[in-house]
């Protein structure tokens, strides 16, 4: 079997062009447009690219970008006052802390003072819990866009045997919670699972979300299997001194008994910046009261 390769970048700017047209309803209606805030601390270059992306992407759908640039040694307190001025900024719909931050942050603390219906980026414990009991809320961005390839290649999902592998507040756990919400069947499996390869043969779908380079093999896969792979690692690439990314499923020998498996680049990252898009659009209607539209 040769896999279908599950394009997440051509689902992605279809989702970036659907996002784009509910802005000028939205502004005909209140007279602005959607607006999300980044907050980027340090100067980590992937992060730097990613809140560039994000940027961009914000400008590119027609809505307002307010990007924070902090110096690395910015305290706890100083960061979080500017979460407090964009909970109280009207023009803010969507509020996003890159992370990881600076070692002198805690993490937990920050996300805790966003407003839980700004917060795009679906971290906050209260958007957690009503994941956990089915209200509406906002979810983790990554997860979604698995969650919506999925249900776009599979339609229902209803009955499935899934296994999600890895158990990040991020992306393992909302994800489990999401599969669940489809009614599937579903394992959540980590680093110390007993015999993970057997656990996985068991799955009719496979996210994989554990932070190792091409861990998950084709013969961990039962025939016909979707595999959605979240991993973004950077390794050594066949030249000397390059580097290449690859994700946590060994893509070459996987592709030979899924049915269909996201690659990487290309896959599940695209997804992630246009659900932000997405979720900064629902926060808009939502906070305007405002129905959001169907299909987002
Ligand atoms: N506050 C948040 N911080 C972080 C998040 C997040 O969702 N919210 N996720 C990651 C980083 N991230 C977005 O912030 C992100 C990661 C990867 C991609 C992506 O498009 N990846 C491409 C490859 C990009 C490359 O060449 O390096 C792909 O997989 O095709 C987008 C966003 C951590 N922090």
């Amino acid at each position: 079997m040769s896999a279908d390769r599950i394009d997440g970048k051509a689902f992605a700017a279809g989702l970036r062009e659907r996002l784009a047209a509910a802005v000028p309803p939205f502004q005909a209606k209140t007279g602005r447009v959607p607006g999300l805030a980044v907050v980027l601390v340090g100067e980590d270059p992937a992060s730097a690219v990613y809140v560039r992306s994000k940027g961009k992407a914000t400008i590119e759908a027609g809505m307002a970008s307010f990007e924070h640039k902090l110096p690395a040694d910015t305290s706890q307190a100083d960061l979080l006052a500017v979460v407090e001025r964009l909970n109280r900024d009207d023009a803010v719909d969507g509020i996003l802390v890159q992370l990881p931050l600076p070692k002198q942050i805690d993490e937990q603390t920050v996300i805790a003072a966003i407003d839980p219906d700004k917060d795009v980026d679906g971290f906050h414990v209260a958007n957690a819990g009503r994941l956990a009991v089915g209200q509406q809320g906002f979810v983790p961005c990554t997860p979604l866009g698995c969650l919506m390839l999925l249900k776009d290649k599979l339609g229902n999902l209803s009955g499935k045997e899934a296994v999600v592998i890895g158990r990040s507040n991020i992306v393992g756990k909302p994800m489990a919670q999401l599969l669940l919400g489809e009614n599937c069947t579903v394992t959540i499996a980590h680093s110390r699972t007993a015999d993970l390869p057997a656990v996985v043969r068991r799955a009719d779908i496979v996210v994989a979300a554990v932070g190792r380079p091409e861990m998950v093999k084709g013969d961990w896969l039962k025939a016909g299997a979707v595999v959605i792979d979240v991993g973004i690692n950077r390794v050594p690439g066949a030249e000397e001194g390059k580097t290449k990314l690859v994700g946590d499923v060994d893509y070459a020998s996987a592709a030979e008994v899924a049915s269909a498996i996201t690659p990487v680049p290309g896959g599940v990252g695209p997804m992630t910046i246009a659900v932000l898009l997405r979720n900064t659009v629902v926060a808009a209607y939502r906070r305007a009261g405002l129905p959001a539209p169907e299909g987002l």
